[in-house]
Formats: structure tokens, sequence, C-alpha cells
């Protein structure tokens, strides 16, 4: 079995430095070996080099940022991924912000138009040229994913190859207005952490893929941005929000997804190396390399 490591120095789709950067650390930090300890044939061929395109060439549109940059990465991730989920192999993509899934959930389904997305986050990702806030394109990919809102020509490539039947998430506290009644009106599952104590971790996994995988025979995409944990659990990330999910909840997520053995391709997003202070970075950097060999088979027995 082969991981295709896809490592993705972005951070165009938000406006805090060095989220760029957060590849390098999960791969500095040994993760190649630590997937190849549990037996995973791995294939990592550099990070990916995303030219940039100068500022005064990529004016907002409306209050979109870096609208053509973000397009333009998102798209050559699409076929990166595409290509490793084509071939059979499970695409390991390092974030870089939470754009990229624009890109990664494209490029698998692509090659499975039936794959399911968790999408394990404290935000919805949802918002539309006319609902965000922030023009933050990190906010916005699942809305070009589910082809909702006005058409932004710019990013005419983003097919809408996700329908809201096929989407879960997992771990939502941040939502904003305008999100909340596109999720309401999409009639899109969401666990949010209310529904994580209410119910535990366990149930709330087995639920969300009762929700979009009944027969547990379509393949899995995971969608996992680290602050859907507890900011005290993984500080150094650009949107951190209070009372997210414990270390051994995001683990349990990861550790489930797997074990369906349905598992195509897996984002771990939003480390960003440059917040908080060293211990912090090391803690983060730690917790997604964590999670992203329980996502590949680590067990703890
Ligand atoms: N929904 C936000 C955050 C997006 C986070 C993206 B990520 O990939 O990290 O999940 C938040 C916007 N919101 C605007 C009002 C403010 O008071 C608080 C933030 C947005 O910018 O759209
Ligand atoms: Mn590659
Ligand atoms: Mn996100
Ligand atoms: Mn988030």
């Amino acid at each position: 079995k082969t991981a295709a490591i896809v490592g993705c120095p972005f951070s165009g789709g938000q406006p805090k430095p060095g989220v760029d950067k957060g590849p390098i650390h999960l791969v500095e930090a040994g993760l190649i070996s630590q997937l190849e300890s549990l037996g995973w044939n791995v294939k990592f061929e550099g990070h990916h080099q995303f030219e940039d395109i100068k500022t005064n060439d990529d004016p907002p549109i409306g209050i979109l940022k870096n609208p053509r940059l973000v397009s333009r990465v998102t798209e050559s991730v699409a076929r990166v991924v595409g290509e490793h989920v084509k071939k059979g192999e499970l695409a390991v993509t390092l974030g870089g912000d939470h754009s990229l899934a624009m890109g990664t959930i494209s490029g698998t389904l692509s090659t499975h138009p039936e794959a399911c997305v968790v999408w394990v986050d404290a935000h919805a990702d949802i918002n539309t040229i006319e609902s965000t806030e922030s023009g933050n394109i990190h906010g916005m990919p699942v809305s070009f994913l589910l082809g909702l809102g006005n058409k932004v020509p710019e990013f005419s490539w983003v097919k809408p190859l996700l329908k809201p039947e096929n989407l879960v998430y997992i771990g939502l506290r941040d939502v904003d207005a305008g999100e909340k009644a596109l999720l309401r009106d999409n009639k899109i599952k969401a666990f949010s952490m209310h529904e994580v104590d209410r119910y535990g971790i366990g149930r709330v996994v087995e639920m969300a893929l009762d929700h979009v995988n009944p027969n547990r025979d379509r393949p899995i995409h995971l969608s996992f941005d680290v602050d859907a944990l507890d900011p005290t659990v993984a500080p150094s990330t650009g949107t951190p929000v209070r009372g997210g999910l414990t270390f051994r909840e995001g683990h349990f997520i990861c550790e489930a997804i797997y074990e369906t053995g349905l598992l195509v391709a897996l984002d771990l997003m939003e480390v960003n190396p440059s917040l908080e202070d060293e211990a912090s970075v090391k803690q983060t950097v730690a917790v997604g390399c964590s999670l992203l060999r329980s996502g590949l088979g680590e067990t703890l027995l």
C-alpha cells in the first residue's frame, strides 16, 4: 500500500503568514519514516512549488483576497491529488490553509464521484462570495465544491462534484450566520461540539458515517483542520476557537475512519508554525503527525 505525500506550502487563502511552512515542519518532524514504520510505501516528490502571481495582477474580486492565486494553486492541487488517487495511492495532503481542500476534494471526486467527505473543523468553511465577511477563501472551499452562490468566473474550473448528502461535519463551533443558513437550506448533516458532548465521539463518528456511508461501501475523503482540536491541544493555528475536540477525540476520528478501510484521501490543514511559542509549535506539529499516523493505521494496542 502506497501513500503519496502532497506537501502544499500555501497560505493565500488566509492573511496570517506561516501556514505555508506547515508541510515542511510536518516532514521535518519525521512524518515519512513514521508512516514507513506503519508499513506504508511512502511517495514524496518534495513539496509542491506554487508559482506566486504578483498581488497587483490579482486584485480582490468583491472582497475575496488572492482569488486568481488561490484558484490556480487549488486547480494544480486537484490535478496532483487526482493523479495519486487514480493510481490507488492514498493521497495525504499537508497544508497549508484549508482553501486547498477545494483542490484535494475535487481531485478525489474526479476519480471517485461517489466518495463521501468527512470535514473535521471548528468552522464550516462554506461561505459564498455573498456571505463571506472576511474574504478569506479558506472559509469558502465547501461552497465552491457544492456549487453554491453566484459563480466566480476565476473559479470556473471547480465543478460542483460534491453533493450535500455526501458531506458531513464533525467539531463545528464557530459557524457564521450566513453559513448556518446555508447548512440548513442544503440539509447538510453536522455534528457540532454540542453533539460530541451529548453522544460522545464514538456515536458521533458512527452516525456521521451512517449518514454519508450507510453500507460502508464508499470511498472516504477526510479533510481535517487542526483547529477542530481545542487550542490547548493544537495552539499553533490561524483561527483557534475554544471548546474543541480533545487529543483523544481527534485521534478517535482518524482511527475509526482508518478502520473502515475506505479512506482514499486525507488532508491535514492549518498548522501554522509561526504562531505561538516554540513549545506550542512543536506540540501542534507533533499532534499533526500523530493524527496522520492514526489515519494511516497506527493503533494503541
Ligand atoms: N468563517 C470564518 C473563518 C474561516 C476559517 C477557515 B478555516 O479553514 O480555518 O476553517 C470566520 C469569519 N468570522 C467573521 C466575523 C468575526 O467576528 C469572526 C470570524 C471566515 O473567515 O469565513
Ligand atoms: Mn506528487
Ligand atoms: Mn477549515
Ligand atoms: Mn477551521
